[in-house]
């Protein structure tokens, strides 16, 4: 596999096995954060329900008030009326938005019965309220009071089964917060309980009448719950409880309030066995409203305190998230980053490298661009610049060599006085005559020519003479032999002329030029006035009898051999099958045939 497919597959198993274990991790904290949003629903729910029914609960004090004032003494009525009316908006406001957070519950599809009831017993008391208000108080009886403010407290009670269920479903969802809840729950019964108690003495109060045997009985068993309460309440606060200086404060403010003035009026009241009270019932109310407001803040303080712990909760595992998110995505640009620069840094290199090679061994030396700045591809161009610089030295080699051999070849060819081929040039073309005959072409002619009465030159003048004579011709016979012809030296004072493509006659023409070139000027020697050489002259041309190089050799030999015979300074061409049928009329000047 290619490496860079190698890379790809590996960074994608790298990123799966990232994504696997990162999918692991945030569904954990998916679930998490799943589970504090069903633990909000249910914290906000048991939020709601408790303060529906704080709202209930509230709603009784500015109506229990309205029941004890004279419709006539209109400011006071009006202004309490107004109250009343505040509180109801209130308690429906807080009733509704139960309504709906109880319809927004998957589980759910209407409202609850257990808050139509509630709705229902409100509406009753409301009605009883509104007609015994709107009487003179001496027309009110104290049993048809009793019966308003009991209804009203029934409208409460109504809410206890959904105040139980959610505080049972706020406490299993977030065990860690039960005892915060449980705490709003004790302060809730207290604030109701605290509020029955005062209903309890508003009618005795207002009428004024005695407090009677099964009044007090309620009033004893409602006293015994709270004093429960509270018992339960000192017990949850251990020296572990988060502290919290508003909830602090507030707790002192209830100690001293509720717990201490409040219940020490209702005490006091209680005990009277007369109707000098020496408090009204509007004043009563009114004075220890503000202790059961406070109760309920408290609880309020509680339930935010729990409802904050599961929000930031909830921040947390979503912070965890994006975390986990932001890391896959991190990771990917890194692999990606991680991939591109392999590329760049080492595949590139390696494929611009290879491709340098090949080039190379093909005989480009030309230099690539480079790629990758990674000290490995430097050294990788590097050492391919080595390897050029090797292929060119030996290259270079390799020319010089091919022209020395040249050199070499074209010196074992070249007769070193004459500077014309010499005689192994020739055995070169025509093949070692002693060994298997070589068939000649046909064009092929043959001049062979050698100088008159050389040996007298030598003896008479001497050798650097005779090899000036020697140049002399060599130089004359290469002046008129052109390409295709080729002219050598063959030995001693001995010459030849090697035509291709010429007849017997040009043969001839060629050869008598040679011949007048030779003996025509004197040749310049140092010491000798005149000397004037001839030659003489075999012409040689392949025939029907002259078919091989050797045959070709003798004739031209033979004819040679017959112009010196003859008194030299002539050339005598070998005769050929029609030659022999048209001699005289051909043969120029000082030609003969044999
Ligand atoms: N100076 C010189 N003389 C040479 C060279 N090669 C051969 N010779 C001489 O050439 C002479 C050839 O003489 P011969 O073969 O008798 O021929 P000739 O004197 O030319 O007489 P014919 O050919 O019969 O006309 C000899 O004396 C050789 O020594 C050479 O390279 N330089």
């Amino acid at each position: 596999m290619q490496l860079q497919a190698q890379l790809k597959v590996g960074a994608a198993l790298l990123l799966a096995v990232a994504a696997g274990i990162s999918a692991y991790v945030f569904v954990g904290y998916a679930q998490g954060y799943r589970q504090g949003a069903r633990n909000l629903q249910a914290l906000t729910s048991y939020d709601q329900v408790l303060k529906a029914g704080n709202a209930i609960s509230a709603e009784r004090a500015p109506s229990n008030i309205l029941l004890t004032l004279d419709p006539r003494a209109a400011q006071a009525y009006a202004s309490t009326r107004a109250d009343v009316a505040d509180a109801r908006q209130h308690t429906d406001a807080a009733l509704d938005q139960l309504d709906r957070l109880i319809r927004a519950r998957p589980e759910a599809d209407s409202e609850t019965p257990v808050l139509a009831r509630a709705r229902e017993s409100l509406v009753k008391a409301r009605a009883d309220y509104d007609a015994l208000a709107r009487n003179a108080p001496s027309e009110r009886s104290p049993q048809d009071l009793q019966t308003a403010i009991d209804i009203l407290i029934v409208a409460r009670k109504q809410l206890d089964p959904l105040i139980a269920d959610f505080y049972r479903e706020a406490v299993e969802l977030a065990p860690d917060q039960a005892g915060t809840m449980q705490m709003a729950r004790i302060l809730s019964d207290l604030r109701e309980y605290g509020g029955r108690l005062g209903s309890m003495l508003v009618v005795p109060l207002s009428t004024p009448e005695p407090i009677d045997p099964a009044r007090r009985v309620i009033i004893a068993t409602l006293r015994g719950r709270i004093d429960e309460l509270r018992a339960l309440m000192l017990a949850r606060t251990g020296p572990d409880d988060q502290h919290d200086d508003a909830i602090e404060r507030m707790r002192t403010q209830v100690e001293r309030g509720f717990f201490g003035r409040t219940l020490a009026l209702v005490d006091t009241l209680t005990t009277r066995s007369g109707t000098d009270y020496g408090i009204r019932a509007a004043a009563f109310t009114s004075q220890a409203l503000p202790d059961l407001v406070a109760l309920e803040k408290l609880e309020d303080l509680f339930v935010q305190r729990a409802i904050a712990h599961v929000t930031a909760t909830q921040r947390h595992e979503r912070v965890h998230m994006l975390l986990i998110g932001a890391f896959l995505l991190a990771f990917f640009l890194f692999l990606l980053a991680m991939l591109r620069a392999a590329e760049s840094l080492v595949i590139r290199p390696l494929l611009l490298a290879k491709n340098e090679i090949v080039a190379l061994a093909n005989g480009d030396l030309r230099r690539a661009p480079r790629a990758g700045n990674s000290e490995e591809a430097r050294a990788l161009h590097d050492a391919i610049d080595t390897l050029r610089q090797q292929h060119l030295r030996s290259m270079q080699l390799a020319i010089e060599r091919d022209e020395l051999s040249k050199a070499l070849r074209r010196q074992a060819h070249t007769d070193a006085l004459t500077g014309l081929l010499n005689r192994h040039a020739l055995e070169e073309i025509t093949g070692d005559l002693s060994a298997e005959p070589v068939r000649l072409s046909k064009g092929r002619g043959l001049i062979l020519i050698d100088v008159d009465y050389f040996k007298p030159i030598n003896d008479e003048h001497g050798h650097i003479v005779g090899d000036l004579v020697l140049r002399e011709v060599g130089g004359r016979i290469r002046q008129l032999v052109k390409e295709p012809h080729m002219a050598f030296r063959y030995g001693g004072e001995e010459f030849a002329v090697l035509t291709n493509g010429l007849s017997m006659k040009d043969l001839c023409l060629l050869a008598e030029d040679i011949r007048r070139a030779i003996s025509s000027d004197n040749i310049a020697a140092p010491g000798v006035s005149t000397l004037i050489v001839t030659a003489s002259f075999g012409v040689a041309k392949g025939n029907l009898a002259v078919l091989t190089w050797l045959d070709l050799l003798n004739a031209a030999d033979a004819a040679l051999y017959q112009a010196k015979a003859q008194g030299r300074n002539q050339l005598v061409a070998a005769p050929t099958p029609t030659d022999d049928m048209q001699k005289d009329r051909h043969m120029p000047g000082n030609v003969q045939a044999r």
